[in-house]
């Protein structure tokens, strides 16, 4: 952002208008009315970017006010510079200057060329026009004709006047004289303030273009391939003007009209603004045409100068007032200025094929980029399902653990059971043989102390059975029932059921079938009530009644554990089975890449293959030439359409992979049998057909008839010289005879 630069000049004092009221001094950039006798008027004191007493020259004032903005406008930048003030303040004079004293344009015109001379390394098209608005109607100074010319406005060229002619110029002779030829189609009018006041606002405008010489090589885009093109635009306005002071009438009170409107939305616009950003509101550029005109430079994108013209009388006092407040508040503008660049055609050209080459690198990597994320997510997927299974396994294993601890507790019931059974027994036996409750509390208490129970402080502690290869196996497990089993020999002690024989046989098992086979005999029902002590028995049945249920109870528990086993080891198959399903995914996905290219190298071998194959046809006859022309390209567009396909259907589908590869698999295929069944026809071709076995018939019958004739030609001739020597013996023949005679 950059201010807009803001100066004023005083005019010198018309000797006729001198005063003894009050009088502005300028000091350095600031300018402040004065009583008579030297004292300041409070509040009527302003500061400037420069300030200009009437001894300002013109050259001054362009070096001032104006010399930068036309340097930057041959650097590419917009610019403008305008007179503004009231009527006869000297605007005129400013801009255009005298015969003695050149004004702005003339130097402003004069210094772009000098300018453009020291700038070697850039070519210039340089274009001047001239306008004025004139009762706001915007005429071309340089043609007559065109008259009531239009506002427009594209993105290309901005605001311009269409139709207005603009001269190509090459020094500052030829502009000065197009000024001079514009400057007497501009209205001047006689008032009483100014005898040739300046009727219209006047625009004169220089296009700058500029173009780098040197051509870049390298074929990268730089900006020197680009044109820049800057305007620069130089206004003398009309002075505002009271009417009652210039006495206006008819025609000139008109113009004094349409240039006091004009010069107040100037004044609002520049109000506007100055205005804080968020005041600021609607800009009313369109209220007049020279606002829309000057519309860049007024905020736009240009290096503005408005140079305010003061007439320093004291009749002046309340215009000038009008004037330096105008220019206090443009001062507050801020405009944003940049180098005006337009690319060429080939400039654009490289411009675009850096862009798409950027693009293109920036689509491959977001392609690597969602390869490398698919890669990932299945890799946290496989993971995620490896610690899964591994909670699956800890959870197995305490399934395993407690499933053998109830196998243990019910190992342990049936110990007991068997063990009662055997106490029962023993002492069935005991009470027949006379031994009494004595003999089995002594039983037990041996079994207690031969055993080693887990069960501390229990009466039926589980005996220890200790491996016993010849124990005598008498039924198979089965606890539902009452033990089914012949009378124990005299020889055996001990009873046990298979399960508990596997168990305590650490597994090894003897021919159960064949034990099994002992002819078994009745079943003794044991005498409970006169056989043997009631209350004993009576418990002892009780107690074995209660283990049975309690083995019931462990058994179902056990099935049920053996159940959820089989169904954990069930679910762990099938994780095992989704993991290696996943690392095989996983596998595929990390060696997409390698298959990818593998497939593009194949592809390029066929196509280098099929190249090769017209190559050695290509001199043999052009048509076939041609047709092996036309199916390569046709087969090569295949296979890259191929590649393409792939590429997209590898990146848009992600997965599954392995159904890309079987379709590139089979897409090859085709392009394969196409190829083949290409080179059979050209091989085909290649053979003679029937047409040609005719013609060469036909040229051999040819070349036999030629033989022949040649054959009977040579005939011929042997009789003629033999025809001929006949007749030249019987002329010799006759000579002779006649010599004789
Ligand atoms: N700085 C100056 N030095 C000498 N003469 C000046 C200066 N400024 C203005 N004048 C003279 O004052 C008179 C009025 O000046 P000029 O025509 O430039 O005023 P203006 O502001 O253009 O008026 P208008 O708005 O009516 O066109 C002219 O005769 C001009 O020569």
């Amino acid at each position: 952002m950059e201010n807009i630069c803001v100066g004023v000049r005083v005019r010198p004092t018309v000797p006729s208008e001198l005063s003894n009221g009050a009088y502005w001094k300028v000091e350095e950039n600031r300018i402040s009315l004065h009583k008579v006798h030297g004292t300041p008027i409070s509040g009527l004191s302003y500061a400037f970017d420069h300030v200009c007493d009437g001894s300002c020259t013109n050259a001054r004032a362009y070096e001032l006010l104006t010399k930068e903005i036309v340097h930057a406008a041959v650097e590419g930048f917009n610019g403008t510079a305008f007179a503004y003030g009231q009527t006869s303040s000297g605007k005129t004079f400013t801009m255009s200057g005298s015969e003695t004293d050149p004004g702005i344009i003339h130097r402003a015109v004069k210094d772009v060329f000098a300018k453009i001379q020291l700038i070697s390394d850039r070519e210039f098209l340089i274009r001047v026009s001239y306008m004025e608005i004139y009762n706001e109607e915007i005429n071309d100074l340089f043609a007559v004709e065109n008259q009531k010319l239009q506002i427009h406005e594209n993105l290309e060229r901005g605001i311009f006047v269409a139709g207005l002619r603009e001269e190509i110029v090459n020094n500052t002779e030829q502009v000065l004289k197009l000024i001079r030829s514009g400057e007497v189609n501009r209205h001047f009018g006689e008032t009483n303030m100014n005898v040739r006041s300046s009727r219209s606002h006047t625009i004169f405008r220089m296009v700058i273009e500029s173009k780098a010489k040197d051509t870049n090589l390298s074929g990268d885009y730089s900006s020197s391939d680009a044109i820049r093109v800057s305007v620069l635009n130089l206004v003398d306005l009309a002075g505002s003007e009271r009417i009652a002071k210039t006495g206006a009438s008819g025609v000139r009170l008109k113009e004094g009209k349409h240039i006091n409107k004009s010069l107040m939305v100037l004044g609002n616009v520049i109000n506007k603004l100055s205005d804080c950003a968020k005041q600021r509101g609607h800009i009313p550029y369109r209220n007049s045409k020279l606002t829309r005109i000057l519309q860049p430079a007024l905020g736009g994108n240009a290096k503005t100068s408005i140079i305010c013209t003061i007439a320093p009388e004291e009749v002046h006092i309340e215009e000038t007032k009008g004037t330096l407040q105008f220019a206090s508040r443009a001062k507050r503008i801020t405009n944003c200025v940049q180098v005006n660049e337009i690319l060429t055609d080939a400039a654009l050209l490289k411009r675009q094929k850096l862009e798409i080459e950027e693009l293109r690198k920036k689509l491959q990597g977001s392609h690597a980029e969602v390869l490398e994320q698919v890669i990932l997510t299945l890799r946290n997927d496989l993971l995620k399902h490896e610690l899964e299974r591994e909670k699956l396994q800890m959870e197995l294993e305490d399934e395993r653990k407690s499933h053998r601890e109830h196998d243990k507790s019910i190992w342990e019931q049936q110990m007991k059971i068997v063990d009662l059974c055997d106490i029962v027994t023993s002492s069935g036996f005991d009470t027949k043989s006379g031994q009494g409750q004595d003999s089995v509390t002594q039983s037990l208490k041996q079994e207690c102390n031969d055993s080693n129970s887990m069960c501390h402080g229990d009466t039926f502690r589980t005996p220890c059975f200790k491996a016993s290869p010849k124990a005598f196996v008498v039924k198979r497990s089965s606890y539902l029932t009452l033990p089914d089993y012949s009378p124990l020999p005299d020889t055996f002690s001990k009873v046990v059921d298979e399960d508990t024989w596997l168990r305590i046989n650490k597994g090894h098992i003897v021919d159960l079938d064949s034990l099994q086979m002992t002819p078994a005999r009745k079943v003794q029902s044991f005498p409970s009530s006169d056989a043997t002590p009631a209350c004993s028995s009576g418990n002892y049945r009780q107690e074995v009644q209660h283990l049975k249920r309690q083995l019931l109870i462990a058994t179902e528990e056990r099935n049920e554990l053996e159940r959820e086993h089989a169904e954990q080891i069930l679910l762990n198959h099938r994780l095992m089975d989704d993991i290696s399903g996943l690392q095989k995914e996983a596998k595929l996905i990390l060696e997409m890449p390698k298959r990818l290219s593998e497939s593009v190298a194949n592809c390029k071998d066929i196509y280098g293959d099929v190249l090769s194959i017209m190559q050695s046809f290509v001199f043999d006859e052009k048509s076939t030439s041609a047709k092996l022309l036309s199916s390569t390209s046709e087969i090569g567009m295949c296979l890259f359409r191929t590649l393409e396909t792939h590429f997209s259907m590898g990146m848009d589908d992600h997965i599954p992979f392995t159904g890309n590869n079987s379709l590139i698999q089979e897409q090859r295929k085709v392009l394969y049998e196409k190829l083949n069944s290409t080179i059979t026809s050209l091989v085909l071709s290649q053979t003679p057909t029937a047409e040609n076995e005719q013609l060469e018939a036909k040229q051999c019958s040819c070349e036999n008839k030629v033989a022949a004739w040649s054959q009977l030609s040579r005939f011929h001739a042997l009789i003629m010289i033999l025809f001929s020597i006949m007749l030249l013996g019987l002329f010799y023949l006759n000579f002779f005879s006649i010599l004789i005679l």
